[in-house]
């Protein structure tokens, strides 16, 4: 789907806003403020960086684990922007994961391909056994976009607490059995039309929708 005349600036603000949405319902402030957000090499991991931005402002205790840093410009601005706000980054995943109460999976999207490489399979094994609740931007990071989780081997048993699909469900959503939410509004009616995309029925001023699972078969 093309995004029109969109910097993808601002739809990665508008994922990462998203993203902090569905967390805030699915991770109520109550239950836990620790958020560690762990952030791929692409844009799956700047949609974390912005979402740990908005749960800080949300009042969360955001913590980023963000190993393989992009040098260009949005992504240092990204950064700058936690780092300003004294939001930690973290070198040890595993250790981080001891003192927090929901991670969110910001590591790969929909351009994963092939053998998880350094330094992400212990990653994706950590996610895939904890008992921590995960949600998900876009795709379970391991998952191809298609087929879903692998058969064998590390994320054929990562079923993450939820879901948040950028834009549109991937065709993954079909082995996908925990909360789904759809975010990312910007679609025009022109652009629904054309892809002959059904926009999801998004209430007030919210950026994210929660679809049943009858519905996930978009
Ligand atoms: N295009 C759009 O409409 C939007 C895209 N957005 C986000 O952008 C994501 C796609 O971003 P990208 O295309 O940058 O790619 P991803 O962020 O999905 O991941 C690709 C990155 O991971 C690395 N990678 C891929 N396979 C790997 C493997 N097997 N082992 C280790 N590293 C691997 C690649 O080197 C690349 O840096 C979407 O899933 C979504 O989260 C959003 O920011 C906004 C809307
Ligand atoms: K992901």
């Amino acid at each position: 789907m093309s995004t029109g005349a969109f910097s993808i600036d601002q739809l990665m603000e508008l994922a990462g806003l998203a993203v902090s949405q569905a967390v805030y319902r699915v991770q109520p402030l109550d239950k836990g403020p620790r958020i560690l957000v762990a952030c791929g090499p692409g844009n799956n991991g700047g949609d974390g960086l912005v979402a740990a931005r908005h749960l800080f402002y949300y009042g969360y205790k955001p913590a980023i684990f963000y190993p393989k840093r992009s040098k260009n410009e949005l992504y240092q601005r990204l950064t700058k922007q936690l780092e300003d706000l004294e939001i930690p980054f973290v070198d040890d995943f595993s250790k981080a994961m001891n003192s927090t109460d929901h991670v969110v999976d910001a590591i790969f999207g929909f351009s994963f391909s092939g053998e998880v490489r350094e330094p992400f399979p212990s990653v994706i094994q950590a996610l895939q056994e904890t008992k921590i609740p995960v949600t998900s931007v876009d795709a379970p990071s391991s998952w191809d976009i298609e087929n879903g989780p692998p058969k064998t081997g590390l994320g054929s048993s990562f079923m993450p607490t939820a879901l948040v699909s950028l834009t549109a469900p991937k065709p993954l959503v079909n082995h996908f059995t925990g909360r789904h939410f759809i975010g990312g509004r910007f679609v025009s009616p022109s652009i629904a039309k054309k892809y002959n995309f059904e926009v999801p029925p998004y209430q007030g001023v919210d950026q994210v929708v929660e679809v049943g699972s009858s519905e996930q078969k978009l």
